[in-house]
């Protein structure tokens, strides 16, 4: 069964297209990644889910349901992690993760031991009385974490739950995740780090300008550029390429420059190598390294927009 089904989804913000006639589905059990830029729409999308924003035309379904007629409903279904954090300082953390599933109805024993499971499912079970002024941003995050699962939704959607915090608390997040997974959820996981969306989600929509430009499984979104290879070039630091000179080779499909690397996308039919060399050693550019690197979804996204996901 859909778990989510969105149908021809618009929102404007005044003459803003923020989300453009987007449709999508998600089935139970799945971890959906939603891959894109900042501003692409991700937020927007989410909001409209929970309901915090009303889309000007289109249909927003949870479990068959439509988000609006039947809200009670949806929102019990529903547990949403939003990219801003959303606590309360002057409540300890076990009185954060209550008043949050209280909002939801749950009473006396029922809404203690969900609330104390939540806790214990985030690693916070010991910091129950403490203050969340004194956590550290990971910590916080997991409260977030906590608030949104207690009242035990279906489907969880995660706004970048990894942004601006340490490396440890980052994989504590991503084991999360997959945990709840395997204990029957359905996750979207909005991200614009590649790495994060290639590692945990079974498909994936790349948006871009408020458009899912490409959906599917990452086998079948890396097959979208199976006819594209990357070639890495170091050059000498501080040096200057004229970049057009190197798209307008034969067979070159994109050209990024990341300080002295260089990353050329080719047609995988086309041997265009020497005229690149030969291009930067006409320019009297010194090449230090070069590497040939497999596709993954940062090259697919590139491909699809001519942008870079870590340019924004
Ligand atoms: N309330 C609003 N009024 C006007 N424009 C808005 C509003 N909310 C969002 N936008 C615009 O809509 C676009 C999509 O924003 P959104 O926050 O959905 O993007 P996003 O993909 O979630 O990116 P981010 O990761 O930065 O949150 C952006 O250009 C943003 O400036």
């Amino acid at each position: 069964m859909n778990i989510l089904e969105i149908k021809n989804v618009t929102k404007k913000f005044g003459d803003f297209i923020a989300v453009d006639n987007m449709s999508l589905t998600v089935a139970e059990g799945e971890i959906f990644g939603f891959l894109g830029t900042n501003g692409a729409g991700k937020s927007t999308t989410i909001n409209m889910i929970s309901g915090l924003l009303r889309a000007n035309s289109g249909e927003i379904k949870i479990l068959g349901k439509d988000i609006h007629k039947h809200s009670r409903f949806a929102k019990k279904n529903i547990g949403i992690v939003p990219q801003d954090i959303a606590i309360y300082e002057d409540l300890t953390t076990y009185e954060n993760v209550k008043f949050f599933a209280g909002l939801y109805g749950l009473r006396g024993t029922q809404l203690h031991e969900q609330v104390e499971k939540a806790l214990e499912f985030v690693g916070l079970s010991d910091k129950h009385k403490s203050y969340p002024k004194s956590f550290s941003g990971g910590m916080k995050r997991r409260l977030n974490i906590a608030c949104a699962i207690a009242h035990r939704p279906k489907l969880i959607i995660m706004d970048e739950p990894t942004v601006g915090i340490d490396p440890q608390s980052r994989n504590y997040i991503l084991n999360s995740v997959k945990k709840l997974n395997e204990m029957g959820c359905t996750i979207i996981y909005t991200s614009h780090y590649m790495e994060e969306v290639e590692e945990i989600c079974s498909r994936i929509a790349i948006i871009d300008h408020g458009k899912i430009i490409a959906e599917g499984t990452k086998e079948q979104l890396k097959a979208i550029i199976t006819n594209t290879k990357d070639v890495w070039i170091e050059i000498k630091p501080m040096e200057t390429i004229d970049l057009n000179k190197i798209e307008a080779i034969s067979g070159v499909k994109a050209v990024q420059m990341e300080e002295n690397l260089m990353k050329v996308s080719s047609d995988v039919s086309v041997n265009n190598l020497n005229d690149i060399i030969q291009c930067l050693i006409n320019d009297k550019v010194e090449i230090r390294s070069l590497k040939e690197q497999s596709p993954n979804l940062e090259t697919v996204f590139l491909t699809l927009t001519g942008r870079s996901l870590r340019d924004h």
